[in-house]
């Protein structure tokens, strides 16, 4: 489906936003918050080019890829989950210090929530960030005002790439799958989005690893959200 087929049929529909590596470039904070934690647990520095390409599912699954230093890990065994549970403590507290210090939003976001609200598109962010973290980092980047909705990754008890926060945000904005378009940078957010119903673009400046963006199959890919205007 072209880009202007998906959206001129549905808008001003509902725009559901995936936060890190869509909206915001987070990825500095947060590897500045797992570097010490690794710190802290007297080990090597992770680094930023690493960190990124662990973001997408959840605080918990970066801090374990942080602590097995790759992407795949391996659930860790019993032994292990001390060093998690200290591993976890020791990022929320750096994190919560650190969350939107270095965060820029990426170029051509604003200009396109802003122009999606005048034309009554109601928006959510549907994220894996922990809930805690959301709200103050919405707030320091100034995209607050934009969203009616907000879904975290503690919010529901499953998260992206379940289709159910897609589902719990569209029906909070009241739409309907024929009038709501996902909006994501990872595999996480293109395979919820299928599971949902519900249309998927795709950016290819964000946090996905493993396989380009463009092999997702999202109904499009785009490198700036103006595009989508
Ligand atoms: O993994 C995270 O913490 C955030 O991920 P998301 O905003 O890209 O869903
Ligand atoms: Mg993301």
């Amino acid at each position: 489906m072209s880009l202007k087929g998906l959206f001129n049929a549905r808008w001003p529909g509902c725009a559901l936003f995936d936060l890190d590596g869509t909206l915001v470039d987070s990825a500095p904070d947060l590897a500045a918050a797992v570097d010490q934690m690794l710190a802290h647990l007297g080990r090597s520095p992770a680094g930023l080019a690493n960190v990124r390409n662990w973001v997408g599912n959840g605080s918990g699954v970066l801090v374990r890829r942080a602590l097995a230093r790759q992407v795949d890990w391996e659930p860790p065994a019993a032994k292990d989950d001390a060093l998690y549970n200290d591993a976890m403590a020791i990022f929320y507290h750096a994190y919560r210090q650190l969350n939107g210090q270095q965060a820029a939003v990426f170029d051509g976001v604003t200009d396109c929530l802003a122009h999606l609200k005048t034309l009554g598109c109601r928006m959510a962010v549907v994220t894996n960030k922990p809930d805690q973290f959301v709200a103050p980092l919405l707030q320091q980047t100034g995209l607050e005002q934009y969203f009616e909705v907000i879904v975290g990754g503690d919010t529901l008890a499953v998260k992206k790439p379940d289709p159910a926060p897609l589902v719990h945000a569209m029906e909070q904005l009241g739409g309907t799958r024929g009038t709501t378009v996902m909006v994501g940078d990872s595999v996480a957010d293109v395979s919820a989005a299928r599971a949902a119903g519900i249309p998927c673009v795709a950016v290819r400046y964000g946090y996905n690893f493993g396989s380009s963006v463009d092999s997702l199959g999202a109904d499009a890919v785009v490198d700036s959200l103006t595009e989508l205007l």
